[in-house]
């Protein structure tokens, strides 16, 4: 089945998501931005509430030059989360970035690249992302006004999805996913579907998280027709 990946902000949003049902927890400040980074003293913290009762991953900071990304990626790692998330923004990460992320970080941690759907996203990446021994490649959106479904044609977002799978990476969809987009984003066939503002108060992603909505989420995933497991 498709698995729920929800982003948190500290351990006891973790506890509460885990308690809920969420496959995956990811840690992330969403004031920072789509892929805004917590410190790594709070990712440990995480890593330790979730004690090993569910994924946990880590993403590295928004619109990161390569030095500083692949730095935030090694002391994301560093925590012991199960995968670190890093974001490829055109123009600022590349071909020579991912196979530099690879090189330092593919043989200690499980790397999932983030690439996004309004910032005119190159899938001839995912190949790349294989080849430099990435775990999975997710789509979000960086801006949040819109969701990912807005962005792009579900005619790309099935070859998103159908490409990572040739290449033997794990697939992820994400951005301004509401519960009720749940059944069109997990028909597309992903491994995981994350949420962050959808399951927050308010539909707001800055708010505090509401288990409630963790719960809801994952019970409709789990009433989904199967994908393949991430992990
Ligand atoms: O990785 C998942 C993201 O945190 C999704 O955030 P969002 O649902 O607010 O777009």
């Amino acid at each position: 089945m498709t698995l729920l990946l929800v982003s948190v902000t500290n351990a006891e949003e973790a506890h509460l998501a885990v308690e809920a049902g969420a496959d995956l927890i990811d840690a992330k400040d969403p004031a920072a931005g789509a892929l805004g980074a917590l410190t790594p003293a709070t990712v440990a913290e995480i890593v330790a509430a979730v004690d090993g009762r569910a994924t946990v991953t880590a993403v590295c900071g928004d619109h990161l030059r390569a030095e500083t990304l692949l730095d935030s990626a090694e002391a994301m790692a560093a925590t012991g989360v199960d995968m670190v998330k890093i974001g490829f923004v055109p123009d600022l990460a590349d071909a020579r970035v991912i196979r530099a992320a690879g090189r330092l970080l593919g043989t200690r941690t499980k790397l999932v690249a983030v690439l996004f759907a309004d910032l005119v996203p190159d899938f001839g990446l995912v190949p790349v992302l294989a080849e430099a021994g990435f775990h999975g490649v997710m789509l979000d959106t960086s801006g949040k006004s819109a969701g990912l479904l807005s962005h792009l044609s579900t005619m790309r977002i099935f070859g998103f999805v159908s490409t990572a799978r040739t290449c033997g990476l794990i697939s992820g969809l994400a951005g301004s996913v509401r519960i009720a987009d749940l059944p069109a984003v997990a028909g597309f066939g992903p491994d995981l579907v994350g949420m962050r503002g959808g399951v927050c108060r308010g539909g707001r992603r800055t708010s505090a998280l509401d288990p409630d909505l963790v719960r809801m989420a994952a019970a409709r995933l789990r009433a989904m027709p199967c994908a393949a497991q991430a992990g």
